[in-house]
C-alpha cells in the first residue's frame, strides 16, 4: 500500500485542531504566548500632540521668512506640559515627548536656532507646519484593534500591548505535552551504561523544541520494553491531563516495538501509522478522545526531524495560531542523486554568498541515527518522492532548522 504523504499526514494531523481554552497572564509573563481575542487599545497613544525634537514649539507662520528673532515664554518637557498658549512671536523651549502646546504647530530643531539671550531666540530656518509634531493617536487610538487573535505575542506585540495599556492578556491555554521514551537500552544522561545500552536523548530535544513552539512539557521518562510499564505511563499522561501523548520509539514492526499495540489497546484510536518521509516512515498518529498521540520513531534523527514537521506546527493550531515552516530557495553545491518513494529531508549547510543567494552542501551520512550531522546541519533539503538527480549549481528548497551561515 503506498505510503500517506507528509503533506497529507499534517493535514490529517491539524484537521479539528483547535484552541484549548483561554486562559488570563500577567504581560510580564506573556512572552511566546498567543493572544486569544483581538487586542483593542484602552488609550490613544500619544495622547497628545507631541514634539519629535528638541527645540521650539512655535507657529509655522512666525517663521516663513527667516532669521525670524521670536520669544520664549516657558518650556515643555515629557511629562511636564507647558500650561500656556503660544501667541504670534512666541515660542517654547520644547523636548522630545512633550506636549506641543496650543497655539504651535511647528517644532524647530535647536540646531536651526540661535540663543540670543534675554528670553529670545532667532530662527535660522524655516519650517512647515507639522513638521516633527506627532498627532494624537498617531500610534493608535482608543479602542483600536491593535493586535489580532492568533497573533504570537514576540518583543513587538508585547510592547505595543503595554503601551495601550494592558495589564493581562487572555491567551491560548498552552497545551501540556507528556513526553515517553521507550526502550530496554535507554538510560537517562549522568548515567553508567552497560555494554548493550545507549544514553536517551530524544526527550530533550524534543522537549526544546515543544516549549519553544509554546508547550508546557512533562517528562515521564523511559518505560522498559515492556506491556505494562509503558501503559502504565501512558495512564499518567492522560491523568495528567496532557494534551498532547509523544512516544519515542518503539513505534517500527520489530518484535519490542509495543508502543502502537499498547496504545490500541488502552483504546487509542489510530489514524494513520507510517507515512511517505525519510527519516521519519514509523510515525503514527492517533487519539484518545481530546487527546492527541504522536508516536515518534526512536532514530534520534527521525525523532527530532518528526518533531519539526509535526509537533510544532501541531502546538501551533492549539495555540489558535500557524506554523510556517521556513523554506528559502539555495542553490545546490554538490549533486544529488535520485530520490526514493519517500519524502527525503536530508541534512545540509546553507550558506549565504557575497549577494546574500543561499548555497546549500548536502551532507555524505544521512543515517538517522547521526545526530552529530543533525547538530551541524543547518536545514533540511526537502526531495519530492521520486525527484530525478539534481545538478550542482540547480535550485532546491531547505527547511531552516537555524540560520544560514550559523
Ligand atoms: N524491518 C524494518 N525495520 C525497521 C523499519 C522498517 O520499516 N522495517 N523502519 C526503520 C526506521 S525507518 C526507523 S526510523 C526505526 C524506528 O524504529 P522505532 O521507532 O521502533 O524505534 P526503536 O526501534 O525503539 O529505536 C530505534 C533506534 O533509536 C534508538 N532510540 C530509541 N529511543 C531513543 C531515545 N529516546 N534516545 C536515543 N535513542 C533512542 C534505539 O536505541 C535504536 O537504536 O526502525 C527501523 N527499523
Ligand atoms: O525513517 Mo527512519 O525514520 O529512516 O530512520
Amino acid at each position: 500500500m503506498a505510503l500517506l504523504p507528509v503533506e497529507d499526514a499534517l493535514a490529517r494531523l491539524l484537521d479539528s485542531a483547535g484552541t484549548l481554552g483561554t486562559e488570563e497572564v500577567h504581560i510580564a509573563d506573556a512572552a511566546g504566548r498567543v493572544l486569544a481575542e483581538d487586542l483593542r487599545a484602552l488609550r490613544t497613544q500619544p495622547p497628545f500632540p507631541a514634539s519629535a525634537m528638541d527645540g521650539y514649539a512655535v507657529r509655522a507662520a512666525d517663521i516663513a521668512t527667516v532669521p525670524a528673532e521670536l520669544r520664549v515664554i516657558g518650556e515643555s518637557a515629557a511629562g511636564h506640559r507647558f500650561s500656556g498658549k503660544v501667541g504670534a512671536g512666541e515660542c517654547v523651549r520644547i523636548f522630545t515627548g512633550a506636549p506641543v502646546p496650543p497655539g504651535a504647530d511647528t517644532v524647530l530643531i535647536q540646531e536651526d536656532a540661535t540663543v540670543l539671550g534675554d528670553g529670545l531666540i532667532r530662527a535660522n530656518e524655516t519650517e512647515a507646519e507639522g513638521r516633527h509634531v506627532r498627532r494624537e493617536g498617531l500610534d493608535f487610538a482608543l479602542g483600536a484593534v491593535i493586535l489580532p487573535a492568533g497573533r504570537r505575542l514576540d518583543p513587538a506585540a508585547l510592547s505595543l500591548a503595554a503601551a495601550a495599556n494592558h495589564v493581562r492578556l487572555s491567551v491560548a491555554r498552552r497545551p501540556l505535552v507528556a513526553i515517553l521514551a521507550t526502550g530496554d537500552e535507554l538510560l537517562p544522561p549522568g548515567s553508567e551504561p552497560g555494554p548493550d545500552q545507549i544514553i536517551a536523548s530524544n526527550s530533550f530535544g524534543v522537549a526544546a523544541l515543544a516549549t519553544a513552539a509554546g508547550a508546557a512539557v512533562i517528562d515521564l521518562g523511559i518505560a522498559r520494553d515492556d506491556h505494562g510499564l509503558i501503559e502504565a505511563e501512558i495512564n499518567r499522561a492522560r491523568a495528567a491531563g496532557a494534551d498532547i501523548i509523544v512516544t519515542l520509539g518503539g513505534a517500527s514492526v520489530g518484535d519490542h516495538d509495543l508502543v502502537r499495540d499498547v496504545l490500541a489497546g488502552a483504546g487509542m484510536e489510530l489514524d494513520f501509522w507510517k507515512i511517505a518521509m525519510r527519516p521519519g516512515k514509523p510515525l503514527m498518529v492517533g487519539r484518545f478522545g481530546e487527546t492527541r498521540v504522536l508516536g515518534l520513531p526512536g532514530n534520534p534523527v527521525s525523532s527530532l526531524v518528526c518533531a519539526h514537521l509535526f509537533l510544532k506546527p501541531l502546538i501551533a493550531a492549539l495555540c489558535g495560531t500557524r506554523d510556517i515552516a521556513d523554506i528559502r530557495t539555495a542553490a545546490l553545491a554538490s549533486p544529488m542523486g535520485p530520490n526514493g518513494d519517500r519524502q527525503d529531508y536530508v541534512r545540509a549547510k546553507c550558506t549565504p554568498g557575497d549577494n546574500e543567494a543561499l548555497t546549500v552542501a548536502p551532507f555524505a551520512r544521512q543515517d538517522s541515527s547521526m545526530l552529530s550531522t543533525l547538530a551541524d546541519a543547518n536545514c533540511l533539503v526537502i526531495r519530492r518522492p521520486g525527484a530525478p538527480a539534481a545538478e550542482a549549481g540547480e535550485t532546491v528548497s531547505c527547511l531552516m532548522l537555524r540560520q544560514p551561515g550559523d
